[in-house]
């Protein structure tokens, strides 16, 4: 049954098809409607517009949205939310005084977190993976990517692919597939990374191109995890297979993934906390997304994406979770949104920018998600009566969802 929404205080987001991602300047803009209704048929957006021109009513199921905002859901572009177990000590650990290198060095971290995955079963996997994707579509997330990269081994990689694959099966939200072997150099390799990343590049990336088990090609591009070469060698694997990079860059450290990243056609560079002025040249001119990871920041005390530093420059930039047992086991993109806000000097207008639009463009779904358009699917946020839509950011912590829908269906 179509669903009408009507007397929406504002509508937000409300772009024309053509546009699939917004840059500089304009991400200060959030086009809207006051006093809207947004109409579902079928599972996609069928209509929208001022209360005035509201269609003759039909057969419609009819909510009243007096004092309420709608939005696009959440486009989480960057998310490891297929894992087994946790990492609880490791945060602890820190809290005593380590730091996530020191930790990673005395084998916790990606390893320690491949080693539990190794001893999960598949279906043990997708239930503790599932959970945790019925949590983050709770709190808005219409469309995700996903990244393996916590198996290290031929068999535990394809099993979290697999995984992420029964998700797509059974959720009707859009999930894209990132294939993300070189996370880490496994201990059975331990001195022999070119011997891992012949493996990945040999065995790994033909099984599932086979398969058709990934969309996208990842690598952790930093010092003391994979080098330039190392990324390029992949990236370029990966592409003979017709998986397009998304990478792992500069979360520590600058050493030239960026540019590599930009030369070898990636679609999205994640992390960014480290940016020099040639990393930001790099992105110039591109149709490489920058994507920043707040919530990660938070969590490990490191430094934020110089947001502005981006925008300013004409860029554009999307936000994402990084939901994943070591770094950010959050997948609240509420918080990535206020924390974009409160602590990389983001308008509310460019944060939800980053977190809808430019977030679908990073997984390739701008055709699908991000925007309030004609024809994209009816995955829309309903908020609790708020005074504005920089309530949001603002309101850090706080719960400002009444309904979420997929495919024009009330979750
Ligand atoms: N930095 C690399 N990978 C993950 C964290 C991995 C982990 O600590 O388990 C990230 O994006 O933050
Ligand atoms: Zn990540």
């Amino acid at each position: 049954m179509a669903i009408l929404l009507k007397n929406i205080k504002q509508l937000l987001q409300v772009r024309e098809a053509t546009v699939d991602k917004v840059s500089g300047k304009d991400m200060k803009h959030l086009p809207k409607i006051d006093n809207a209704f947004l109409l579902m048929e079928n599972g996609v957006i069928s209509d929208f517009g001022p209360m005035s021109q509201l269609p003759e009513s039909k057969n419609f199921e009819e909510i009243d949205c007096t004092g309420r905002f709608v939005l696009p859901s959440w486009c989480d572009s960057h998310t490891h939310i297929v894992y087994a177990g946790n990492r609880e000590q490791e945060f602890v650990d820190r809290i005593n005084g380590l730091s996530y290198e020191e930790i990673a060095n005395k084998g916790g971290g990606i390893v320690n977190s491949a080693e539990k995955l190794q001893q999960t079963s598949i279906e043990d996997l997708y239930q503790q993976s599932a959970k945790r994707l019925e949590q983050v579509m709770a709190l808005g997330t219409g469309a995700v990517e996903i990244k393996s990269g916590y198996g290290l081994t031929t068999e535990a990689e394809l099993k979290m692919l697999k995984v992420i694959k029964q998700l797509k099966d059974k959720y009707n939200i859009p999930i894209k597939a990132t294939f993300l072997g070189a996370h880490a150099v496994p201990k059975e390799f331990k001195g022999n990374k070119k011997g891992y990343l012949k493996l990945i590049a040999e065995e790994m990336l033909p099984k599932i191109a086979e398969l058709q088990l990934a969309d996208y090609i990842d690598i952790f591009c930093e010092k003391g995890y994979f080098d330039l070469d190392d990324t390029n060698y992949i990236l370029s694997a990966g592409k003979s297979h017709g998986l397009t990079p998304k990478v792992h860059v500069n979360q520590f450290n600058s050493i030239g993934g960026v540019k590599a990243s930009v030369d070898q056609g990636a679609l999205s560079v994640d992390h960014l906390e480290v940016m020099t002025a040639e990393d930001i040249d790099a992105l110039k001119n591109a149709t490489t997304m920058p994507v920043a990871l707040p919530s990660c920041s938070l969590f490990l005390s490191i430094p934020y994406t110089p947001a502005r530093k981006l925008i300013d420059a004409g860029l554009p930039l999307a936000l994402a979770t990084d939901f994943n047992p070591g770094s950010t086991p959050s997948g609240n993109m509420n918080l990535v949104v206020s924390l974009a806000s409160i602590k990389m000097n983001m308008t509310p207008e460019e944060a939800i920018n980053a977190a809808t639009i430019n977030g679908a463009y990073a997984m390739g779904l701008s055709n699908e998600v991000g925007s309030i358009t004609k024809g994209k699917k009816a995955n829309i946020i309903l908020t609790n009566p708020i005074p504005s839509y920089g309530y949001l950011p603002y309101s850090f912590g706080e719960n400002c969802i009444a309904s979420v829908f997929v495919n024009g269906k009330i979750l």
